[in-house]
């Protein structure tokens, strides 16, 4: 099931028992190492308040950290509050017996040398940063469901080189062919032009403006795509229903919805990138990322504060010039859990918009385009995450990093159907003690299933459900189960617990098929000095969604307060425009 296959050069250094491997490893950490605190107790907890930022930023996830990134690179005077231990959010890790686990999955987009869209990279070189990354061959393993087609189960791996993903694909279903390549092609035809603008806030008409008369061709592409969803693109050209559910797959690993709903735009980023630029892991774990854009930030003056539990937006009646029709109210500061309040010309949520509207505003605040976004969006599920230490040698050489088991189609959408493996020790070795690998399984999941429980309930269903599912990945990797040395479980409630989202939740999805990437709102809000970062913002999730998200964010801010050209005039015709449509949506 697992194909060995040949491949050299940029991956020479992942097998992971290879002399040259771990001399590499080591030369890497050596030159790239971060001067980010390891002891969470040196971080700081402390910033002044007696002085008015230009941002304050409630959260440290990549979001609100790219936001903050960019905007001390401008000069401006930005505070993130950050309720944790460490930074970086759903993107941080944690250390556990010589083992260090990333949180999230560890399949990074957008970390490329070249192009417009390697947003990661470009965050952090405006910081002044750069990173090792050591290159993935494969995106993903895709293991299938058996069908008449496919006796054995359809097993398809996303090869880094297009050509060779294409090639496999087509040999799985050899009547579809041309469709598959007509149905990527497009893809690329929406990549291509993303890779061509200079990545700004859609919300910006001076931005659009200049992009439309330096790159006409590709913005009128993207335009043409403003409100496809991927499904119909995928359907012109593509009828075997076996292949149409492997395309809901592709969209589902990251969308956590099938094509229908997930927009083109987003496909066309995601679907070419991994060939374009590539899937690459940071040396050291994904949380190496936020540490070092938190390097970035405070050497640029910038301050970053831990253990600052943001219970409150504070809002004053404000001029009624908005281009809303609500009651006008300015966010001026925050006040957090212990009392401490900072003020900021402007307040950036990088927490969700639930915990935003309905935790720091109170409900009673709720401005009406909040509560059309609760009739068009719903939480998406959270995850079920077993973090494993296994013995290496259960792995057998050239298994691919990121792994997709789906036993039955019916089961893709539903809780634990569709389990997603992540084992980042086979790029980047010195995550894990010699020996020994990273197996991170997880599984969408509800909070509902793991409430109203005694914590000896609680705790005996976390080991029964990861028994049940490493039982599960047993087809994959035969043995697991006598080769794991260290297991542990989170759930929707530990994912609510340390990330504060609300129940747990993986980002916003959909509640009926979208207006394409229209009917997901920027970074402004309709209460004036307010804005959301991250995932409850266009694009949606994913590092670098929610990265693209810190850079609209920081570029409306910054014209907000006058620290970049716009045109305030045109904003709120354009803005109002905006909404019109999204609110029909
Ligand atoms: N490989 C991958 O693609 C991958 C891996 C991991 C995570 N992710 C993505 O990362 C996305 C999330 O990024 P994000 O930046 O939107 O959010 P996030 O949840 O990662 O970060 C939000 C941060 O805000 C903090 N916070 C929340 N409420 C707060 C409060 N009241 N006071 C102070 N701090 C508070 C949280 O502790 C957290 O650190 C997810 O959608 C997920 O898709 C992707
Ligand atoms: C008028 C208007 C508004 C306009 C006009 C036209 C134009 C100019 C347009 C433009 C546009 C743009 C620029 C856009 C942009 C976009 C973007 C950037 C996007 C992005 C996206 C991204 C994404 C979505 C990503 C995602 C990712 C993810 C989620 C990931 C995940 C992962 C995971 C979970 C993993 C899996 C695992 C395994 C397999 C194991």
């Amino acid at each position: 099931m697992l194909r060995a296959r040949a491949f050299s050069g940029a991956n020479a250094g992942r097998s992971s028992g290879s002399r040259r491997s771990l001399a590499c490893n080591r030369f890497i950490n050596a030159a790239f190492k971060t001067p980010y605190p390891t002891d969470t107790a040196q971080l700081p907890t402390e910033a002044p308040t007696d002085v008015v930022y230009d941002a304050v930023i409630i959260g440290g996830g990549m979001g609100g950290l790219t936001t903050a990134a960019k905007l001390v690179a401008k000069g401006a005077k930005v505070v993130v509050l950050e309720k944790y231990l460490v930074p970086g959010g759903s993107a941080a890790h944690y250390k556990r017996e010589g083992y260090t686990f990333d949180v999230g999955s560890s399949m990074m987009f957008g970390f490329g040398d070249q192009g417009t869209t390697n947003l990661i990279t470009k965050a952090l070189e405006s910081v002044g940063k750069r990173m090792q990354t050591v290159p993935d061959p494969t995106q993903v393993h895709y293991h299938c469901p058996p069908s008449s087609a496919h006796p054995e189960g359809l097993n398809v791996q996303v090869w880094r080189k297009y050509e060779d993903f294409v090639a496999e694909l087509s040999a799985r279903f050899p009547a579809e062919a041309a469709g598959i390549k007509s149905f990527y092609d497009e893809c690329w035809a929406v990549f291509n032009s993303l890779n061509s603008l200079e990545m700004k806030s859609l919300e910006e008409p001076r931005y659009l403006m200049g992009e439309f008369v330096k790159n006409p061709i590709a913005c009128l592409t993207l335009a043409s795509y403003l409100i496809t969803n991927t499904g119909d693109v995928a359907r012109k050209y593509i009828k075997d229903p076996e292949l149409l559910k492997f395309i809901d797959l592709e969209c589902f690993i990251w969308s956590t919805v099938n094509a229908d709903m997930t927009p083109m735009i987003n496909a066309g980023m995601v679907f070419c990138d991994r060939h374009f630029g590539g899937i690459n892991y940071p040396v050291g774990g994904v949380g190496a990322i936020a540490e070092n854009m938190v390097d970035g930030i405070t050497e640029r003056g910038g301050h970053v504060v831990y253990k600052a539990n943001v219970k409150e937006i504070i809002t004053e009646a404000a001029d009624s010039s908005s281009s809303s029709s609500e009651p006008s109210i300015r966010a001026t500061g925050v006040r957090l859990a212990d009392g401490r309040v900072f003020r900021g010309k402007s307040i950036i949520s990088n927490a969700t918009r639930w915990d935003t509207f309905e935790g720091l505003m109170g409900e009673s605040k709720m401005p009406e385009s909040e509560k059309l976004f609760r009739k068009r969006y719903k939480k998406s599920p959270s995850f079920l995450s077993i973090h494993m230490g296994v013995k290496a040698d259960v792995l057998p050489p050239d298994t691919d990093v990121h792994h997709i088991l789906v036993e039955t189609w019916e089961q893709m959408e539903q809780p634990r159907g569709t389990l997603f493996v992540s084992m980042p020790s086979l790029l980047d070795p010195s995550l894990a003690p010699p020996g020994r690998h990273i197996i991170h399984a997880f599984t969408p999941d509800w909070i509902d299933a793991w409430q109203g429980m005694s914590p000896a309930e609680y705790e005996a269903k976390k080991e029964a459900v990861a028994d049940e599912i490493c039982a599960r990945l047993e087809k994959l990797f035969p043995g697991l189960r006598a080769a794991i040395e260290f297991r542990e479980v989170g759930t929707p409630r530990t994912h609510r617990r340390y990330l504060s989202r609300e129940d747990g939740t993986y980002g916003p999805i959909p509640s009926r098929r979208p207006l394409g990437m229209l009917s997901m709102p920027f970074n402004s809000t309709s209460v004036q000095g307010l804005y959301c970062v991250g995932d409850s913002t266009f694009p949606g999730q994913g590092v670098n969604a929610v990265v693209f998200s810190g850079f609209g964010c920081a570029h409306r801010v910054a014209v907000d307060l006058g620290m970049e050209p716009g045109w305030p005039a045109v904003d709120k015709a354009y803005a109002g425009l905006l909404n019109y449509v999204r609110d029909r949506s």
